[in-house]
């Protein structure tokens, strides 16, 4: 039997718009995160996708991603479990600044590290930090992460350590029983699950860049190996472009 299950990344978020590190930080969606939140919606609804339910983090950018696309197929009536274990990787003390400006002053290279590398975190969220209270002290987190597994950093890696449990032990089940499921969350909670699915190497996940807004489709085996990888429903050209430009975020301009 073939599974199928469909992901996207959230639409633009403010903080996308004007290029600052977000991370666990709770930014809006922008105007344009909006509307390629509906042109998602119309992607699925076009191409005829009927879910059972839906996976979302605990932060409005990815929520309201899945809000606007499950108007836009009419489907606004099946469940939605909200984790965050979906989460944006954590951005440490990088959360809140801007990634030109960062580039700048520690080097592209420096910053395609901490964007990009598979194991090298950013600098840790002190207490001192502008965003460590809000984000800490939010009440969203009351039921966990406690507080020993409450990050002030991730890496990729990290980040896989805390998806791939909810990813095994909650998605994983419920696919094999056959339910259709969509998943909305973050460029780097998503590149957690692709490397995971798509087995690759701490190199090869460093190259990729998810795309805004545009969904993508997995059909997996029984064992839950791909039979085909990350088909977005977008034209190639589009996606390649989207995909260009989220890597050239952390250029200096
Ligand atoms: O700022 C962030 O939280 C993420 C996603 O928007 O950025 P990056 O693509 O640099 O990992």
């Amino acid at each position: 039997m073939v599974h199928k299950i469909v992901m996207v990344r959230h639409g633009e978020s403010t903080w996308n718009q004007e290029n600052r590190f977000c991370g666990w930080f709770d930014a809006d969606l922008s105007e344009k995160g909006v509307q390629e939140a509906h042109a998602a919606g119309k992607a699925l609804k076009e191409a005829g996708y009927k879910f059972d339910l839906a996976h979302t983090s605990v932060l409005k950018r990815a929520q309201n991603t899945l809000d606007v696309i499950l108007e836009e197929i009419a489907q606004t009536n099946i469940p939605v479990e909200k984790t965050w274990r979906l989460n944006e990787r954590h951005y440490g003390a990088l959360t809140g600044l801007n990634k030109a400006e960062t580039a700048a002053k520690h080097g592209e290279e420096q910053v395609k590290i901490w964007r990009r590398s598979f194991d090298i975190p950013p600098p840790p969220m002190e207490e001192s930090h502008p965003y460590y209270k809000i984000i800490v002290e939010d009440p969203r987190y009351k039921d966990g992460p406690s507080i020993a597994e409450f990050p002030m950093f991730e890496s990729l890696k990290l980040t896989i350590e805390r998806t791939l449990p909810y990813w095994n032990d909650v998605i994983v089940p419920q696919i094999k029983q056959g339910k259709m499921m969509l998943v909305a969350a973050h460029g780097n909670s998503l590149r957690g699950i692709v490397k995971h699915l798509d087995q690759m190497t701490d190199e090869a996940i460093m190259q990729l860049n998810l795309p805004t807004g545009i969904p993508f489709v997995y059909e997996l085996d029984e064992n839950m190996h791909p039979l085909k990888s990350m088909q977005f429903l977008g034209d190639e050209e589009t996606v390649r472009k989207a995909m260009e430009a989220v890597a050239a975020q952390g250029k200096a301009k």
